[in-house]
């Protein structure tokens, strides 16, 4: 753990349940790799993970069975660690390099950005050359223009102690908001290709799918029957992710999936038992395949115990190094300097929007109308509308620090504007975005935010909508199947003969409500819309006639749309930019005028 992190306490744990093939699983760690320093329960860095899979490894070759480190994507963006360095990345690249993983693929965030996708084909990919799989993505290459993939497309090997014959692919879900120097492509098509078709008929032990997928998108979905539909009885073990939860989803006897949660909170763990060899046995079809999974919260006191070695023996040379990267590069990049001090919690989705305790309702009415302005146009007035998917964090009381602001939301997206909107089209926007209700009283899936995210035009898209319906803001469901952990509530006491319990993720999945390695109580949380709206400089006597509709960049495939089914007719000639700032610079500057700096 980095100096300066609380210590975790120990809580009642569910033991680690070992087969003859074991999953160590990481996903969306955002940058978090130098774990998180105001919670216990998180507070394992990178360098404790090094250390803890080393024991691991270890402890699989004295039980003569296979363990396999698995990361799925989305590495980059949410913390200072990786946000806070120029170019982005500078030090958690190499970071990240230190751990021994033996299969990645790629996630939506390494494709954001050009420079993004440039670093991953240049340094990941090389580092990881032998592991790294890249089954639907391109790369095209700045000298010349060539399309080519951006790793190899599938990996075939034997396992280290029993040698079992390992095929595994490396997906990402559809996704068509990445950069100019990437492709997609998608599942379906991928599916087709000839390298495919020839991989899923390699005749493994075992199939591993890896992918940047949420476990109930569509893609592991059809992966899945296309696979089946060629080997009637291999095991298929899918590690997915980019939905940000605990999650494991049983498809068939033989086919399982495991998702491990989001910014380096949990480690994950999948192991299967009864794998028959095709070698060696004809009978694959009567064989019972076992699959068991542990969701492992992060933090040093868990991971010695899972490890099975003494405080003193925990750390690794190797893994000792990594902490100290991490504690380097923290300091060069002044992560610690705080800019103010925040006065109470403000919660995504543990406090109701709107609320006192909402970050939301903070950013609404108090940051955006004072810090997002234009000064030329600072006397019109305005609209400001902004996705909450902008927002990744919470902010607890006390310091709130460079990294915070990262923390709170990376992202490079900038303020545009439409001047001059009549206000009665203006206003009708936000109702639009947020029209399409709560995620969960739709037909769609309520744990995928990006692509299952409903249509805030509710099935009455203007046909040029229809195009982009999956490009919805960001949304959070308050009803998901696992919450995120915060410090237990006074009033959630146990009675005196049940062990205190610290609140935190409760789980249930296609296995049941027993995945958590550490028992928690639940923690309550709720549901924000897809946008949120900040009024400034608006009349006193009454509504104008007109208002600047000011939006930070990520929705603007929404807002003409949006404007076009309010009756106004715009394009994208209409838009120019209101603001030059992130909304990580607005926050950092808001909070360094307004927050007190001694805490
Ligand atoms: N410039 C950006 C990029 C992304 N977002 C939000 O992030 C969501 C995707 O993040 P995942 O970790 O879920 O992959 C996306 O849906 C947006 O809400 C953003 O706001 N600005």
């Amino acid at each position: 753990a980095q100096p300066g992190a609380p210590a975790p306490v120990a809580v009642p744990m569910r033991e680690l349940e070992w087969g003859q093939i074991n999953f160590i699983h990481t996903t969306d760690t955002h940058g978090w790799h130098g774990g998180h320093l105001q919670e216990a329960q998180y507070s394992a860095d990178w360098g404790d993970y090094v250390s803890f899979t080393e024991h691991m490894r270890k402890k699989a070759d004295e039980k003569g069975v296979d363990l396999l480190v698995v990361d799925t994507g989305d590495r980059v963006e949410g913390n200072g660690l990786y946000d806070g360095s120029t170019p982005k990345g500078n030090y958690t690249s190499s970071i990240f390099g230190q751990q021994n993983i033996d299969i990645l693929c790629t996630g939506n965030h390494e494709l954001y950005q050009e420079a993004t996708v440039d670093r991953e084909h240049s340094i990941t990919v090389p580092h990881f050359k032998k592991s790294y799989i890249a089954s639907n993505l391109d790369y095209i290459e700045p000298e010349t223009g060539n399309q080519i993939p951006q790793a190899q497309r599938y990996i075939k090997f034997k396992t280290k102690n029993q040698g079992y014959t390992i095929v595994a692919l490396g997906f990402i879900f559809d996704f068509d908001r990445n950069a100019n120097n990437s492709v997609v492509i998608t599942v379906e098509e991928t599916m087709k290709q000839e390298w495919f078709q020839s991989a899923i008929r390699e005749k493994p032990d075992l199939f591993v799918v890896s992918g940047h997928v949420g476990l109930r998108m569509k893609e592991f979905e059809q992966i899945f029957r296309v696979i089946r539909d060629a080997n009637w009885y291999t095991p298929i073990a899918f590690l997915g992710g980019h939905a940000h939860v605990r999650d494991a989803r049983r498809f068939d006897d033989k086919a399982f999936a495991i998702a491990s949660g989001r910014y380096f909170e949990t480690i994950g763990w999948m192991s299967i038992d009864g794998i028959p060899k095709k070698s060696e046995d004809s009978a694959s079809a009567k064989a019972t395949v076992t699959f068991k999974r542990r969701y492992i919260d992060n933090n040093v006191l868990g991971l010695q115990h899972h490890a099975g070695v003494s405080e003193t023996d925990f750390l690794t040379p190797r893994g000792r190094n990594v902490s100290q990267m991490i504690t380097d590069a923290r300091k060069a990049l002044n992560l610690d300097h705080k800019l103010g001090c925040s006065p109470r919690d403000l919660w995504m989705t543990r406090a109701e929007y709107p609320n006192d305790g909402s970050i939301f309702s903070w950013l609404e009415n108090e940051v955006v109308p004072d810090a997002v302005v234009n000064e030329e146009r600072a006397d019109t007035p305005r609209l400001t509308i902004l996705n909450t998917g902008a927002i990744r964090f919470d902010i607890f009381k006390g310091a709130f620090t460079k990294d915070s602001t990262y923390l709170i939301s990376p992202f490079t997206s900038k303020f545009n504007y439409i001047p001059d909107v009549p206000y009665d089209v203006a206003k009708k926007v936000i109702q639009l975005l947020n029209s399409g209700g709560p995620v969960f009283n739709t037909e769609l899936d309520p744990s995928i935010p990006e692509q299952m995210a409903p249509s805030p035009f509710l099935g009455k898209e203007p046909t040029e909508l229809a195009a982009h319906s999956h490009h919805h803001p960001h949304f959070f469901d308050a009803n998901s199947a696992q919450q995120p952990l915060v410090a237990d509530d006074a009033d959630d006491a146990v009675s005196d003969d049940e062990p205190q319990l610290v609140g935190g993720y409760t789980t249930t999945d296609d296995l049941g409500d027993d995945g958590d390695d550490a028992v928690h109580s639940p923690i309550k949380f709720y549901n924000v819309p897809n946008c949120i709206q900040s009024q400034a400089g608006f009349p006193e006597a009454a509504d104008p006639a007109t208002v600047d509709l000011v939006f930070i960049d990520y929705v603007q495939p929404w807002i003409i749309p949006a404007l076009k089914f309010s009756g106004g007719d715009y394009s994208t000639d209409n838009i120019t930019v209101y603001l030059n700032a992130t909304l990580t610079d607005v926050i950092a500057g808001w909070v360094g005028t307004h927050w007190a700096k001694d805490c």
